[in-house]
């Protein structure tokens, strides 16, 4: 039996032990093991607590099993769950019990999702909203994937595709219906308002992004200074832990050190880098090459500074830098020089002082970077690439226009292509394997 065609089966919930683990079976031997494990079926939907056996009769565990008759399953095929307790012995006795059964086999990652795909129980951006959700951290990215999992991406998509692929009917009714090439004005001048209006629709939505994508990822946010300065004091601070090793000594920070706080529903990770300052230590040289390379890479410098520092130094990157200005509880210290600095802020990481400020702009900061957020669509760059192409095609079409109707019907056509790549109807095999092979294995 081909795989595509055998049964599946995976510990669907967490690692285990856990009070409850669920396992999950798709495919068409998906009756024959719940009724082999657990006698009789209970009725469609509906949870029926059972003894589970393995071949041999042994009892197994008592638990809840579900039957999901395909194609109303959430894979389209036959699906049976197992409710038991989560224990690793008891789940391994069940796995094996249900691998015994000819024709199946532990699935692969993702595959559950995939077949549903398969079966047209969702589309791509669907899909890809589904492994968002299972990966946010935060109220925000939980958000945005749920929209992108309710479809919001994909609906605009198909219907923006249907409507190409109207405009190149009819084009090509006209190309059919000219002996000179020549189509009539009154096809084309429809089809032409059609493209127009597309193209301003898809540009609308690319532009309305901010670095929604991004939500996925979070923002990184660098710490870096000279030494001593106080920047592990103040990232134990934003993570209310211990993270750092915080002391006297100048250059105690070596290694780069991150953590991922939730800011308002933001994701951010905030690394705290070694002190930088010409050394001969070559492990803190090294420290000082990682601080400038992370620092140059992060979308915020955080430029700490303190009393008898000055500002210089800084590393020279695209990303704003804001001076912070640590220890005020000692004295005022140097004043901070104005040039090429975005904000200023006074702090004392160890008492506290500025820190509600400094938060509260990171906050301000982030909701201008990923945009307001609510109305955006993308979310990976994958779908900003398709829809630019299909954009794009558009464009060029309206451009081709004098040269010819055949040039504008191809361009469509391209255009019409890059949603049914977005959506996952053309050309699928290739992408698939890559945006399932990261899903989560018994999802
Ligand atoms: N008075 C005062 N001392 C502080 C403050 N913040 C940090 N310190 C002290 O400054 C010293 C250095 O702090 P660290 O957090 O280790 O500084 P750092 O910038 O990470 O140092 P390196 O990793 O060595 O570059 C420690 O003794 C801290 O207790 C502050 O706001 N006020
Ligand atoms: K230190
Ligand atoms: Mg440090």
């Amino acid at each position: 039996m081909h795989p595509r065609e055998q049964t599946i089966f995976a510990l669907s919930s967490g690692r285990p032990p856990s009070a409850i683990a669920v396992v999950r079976v798709s495919g068409s031997q998906a009756n024959q093991i719940l009724a082999a494990l657990a006698g009789k079926l209970p009725a469609p939907r509906l949870a029926g607590r059972r003894l589970l056996r393995d071949v041999a009769g042994r009892p197994i565990d008592d638990a809840v099993v579900l039957w999901f008759p395909g194609p109303a399953s959430a894979t389209g095929e036959d699906v049976a769950e197992f409710h038991v307790h989560g224990g690793r012995a008891v789940l391994s006795a069940l796995l094996a019990a249900i691998s015994a059964i000819p024709n199946t086999r532990a699935a692969e990652p993702g595959e559950f999702t995939r077949r549903a795909f398969e079966n047209g129980k969702l589309d791509l951006t669907e899909a890809e909203g589904l492994d968002d959700l299972i990966h946010a951290d935060t109220d925000r990215q939980r958000r945005q994937a749920l929209r992108q999992l309710q479809g919001l991406l994909g609906n605009r998509a198909r219907d923006w595709r249907e409507r190409i692929i109207e405009a190149s009917a009819l084009i090509e009714a006209g190309i059919d219906f000219s002996d000179e090439g020549d189509v009539p004005a009154e096809l084309m001048a429809p089809a032409l308002k059609m493209i127009r209006a597309l193209h301003g629709e898809i540009t609308e939505v690319l532009a309305a992004q901010g670095h929604a994508e991004r939500l996925r990822d979070g923002l990184v946010v660098a710490i870096a200074g000279p030494p001593n300065v106080g920047k592990s004091t103040l990232i134990n601070q934003l993570a209310r832990r211990e993270v750092a090793i915080v002391s006297p000594h100048a250059g105690t920070t070596r290694d780069v050190i991150e953590v991922q706080l939730d800011l308002d529903g933001y994701p951010v990770t905030v690394i705290d880098t070694a002190g930088i300052r010409e050394t001969d230590d070559p492990v803190e040289q090294e420290g000082v090459r990682r601080a400038r390379a992370r620092a140059a890479d992060a979308d915020l410098v955080l430029w700490l500074t303190g009393p008898g520092v000055d500002a210089e130094g800084r590393p020279v990157g695209t990303a704003p830098v804001w001076v912070v200005r640590n220890k005020i509880d000692l004295g005022e210290g140097a004043p901070v020089a104005e040039a090429a600095v975005d904000r200023t802020f006074a702090i004392s990481a160890r008492r506290g002082d500025g820190l509600a400020e400094l938060i509260e702009a990171l906050v301000g900061f982030a909701g201008e970077f990923f945009g307001t957020g609510e109305g955006a669509l993308v979310t990976r760059a994958r779908q900003r690439e398709l829809l630019r192409q299909a954009a794009d095609g558009l464009q060029r079409g309206l451009i081709l226009v004098k040269d010819g109707e055949e040039l504008v019907a191809e361009e469509l056509r391209a255009a019409a292509y890059a949603l049914g790549r977005l959506l996952g109807r053309v050309d699928v095999e290739d992408v698939l394997g890559a945006i399932f092979q990261k899903f989560c294995i018994g999802k």
